[in-house]
């Protein structure tokens, strides 16, 4: 498990920059609204092009400015969870967990919702769920898909305080059950204290 970012790119005048090569399981970036915490983590995940530098994660290349390399979302195999939640609204839960799902996947449907704490929701409808269980439900999805990493960009922005510390318990433990790593965006020191992760100050 490592992230290995050094991108740069100008958006206006604002210059947005990361240079951070880790091992550790979770990262956050944090750092002030407008900073640039999104862009960068669009750039990992391929929806925005560095106008230099290179994104490794778990050794492989994903992007290389000098190596013209530069892989498209699909196969960067990585998973986005967004603050808002985007689940299909016409696929009960179950199908949201499954859509995508890579038959590799080490993970099963049923250990990982009840990992997650959403196993007696499986034949809900999205609109049913409270904020925070489709959270969970938007997150499994993202499991299910067998990816490198997880990119997370405040996933927890409009879930209260309570349900809130309980997620983050539950993002803590995602990298030992997975080997997945994840990049954490957040604004909130707080968060990334709870998640034990590596702060990266952005800007
Ligand atoms: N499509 C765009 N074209 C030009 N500039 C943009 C575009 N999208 C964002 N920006 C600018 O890029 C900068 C970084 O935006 P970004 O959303 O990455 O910041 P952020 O740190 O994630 O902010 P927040 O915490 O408010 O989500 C901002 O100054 C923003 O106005």
């Amino acid at each position: 498990m490592s992230f290995d970012i050094d991108v740069t790119l100008q958006r206006g005048k604002r210059r947005i920059a990361l240079c951070h090569r880790t091992q550790a399981r979770i990262v956050a970036l944090i750092g002030p609204s407008g900073i640039g915490k999104t862009s960068i983590l669009n750039m990992v995940a391929g929806l925005l092009r560095p106008d230099h530098g290179h994104v490794r994660v778990s050794e492989a290349p994903l992007f290389d400015s000098d190596r013209r390399l530069d892989l498209s979302p699909a196969r960067r195999r990585l998973g986005y969870v967004f603050q808002d939640r985007r689940l299909f609204p016409h696929m009960r839960v179950r199908d949201n967990l499954l859509y995508g799902r890579k038959p590799s996947s080490p993970l099963s449907l049923d250990d990982l919702a009840h990992f997650l704490g959403i196993a007696h929701l499986l034949d809900r409808w999205p609109n049913t769920l409270s904020g925070g269980e489709a959270q969970r439900v938007a997150i499994g999805r993202a499991l299910l898909s067998y990816p490198r990493a997880l990119l997370m960009d405040e996933p927890l922005s409009s879930v209260d305080s309570r349900r809130k510390e309980e997620i983050l318990d539950m993002i803590r433990h995602i990298p030992d059950i997975s080997q997945v790593p994840i990049l954490y965006v957040t604004h909130d020191l707080g968060e990334a204290r709870r998640l034990e992760a590596e702060v990266v100050i952005v800007g």
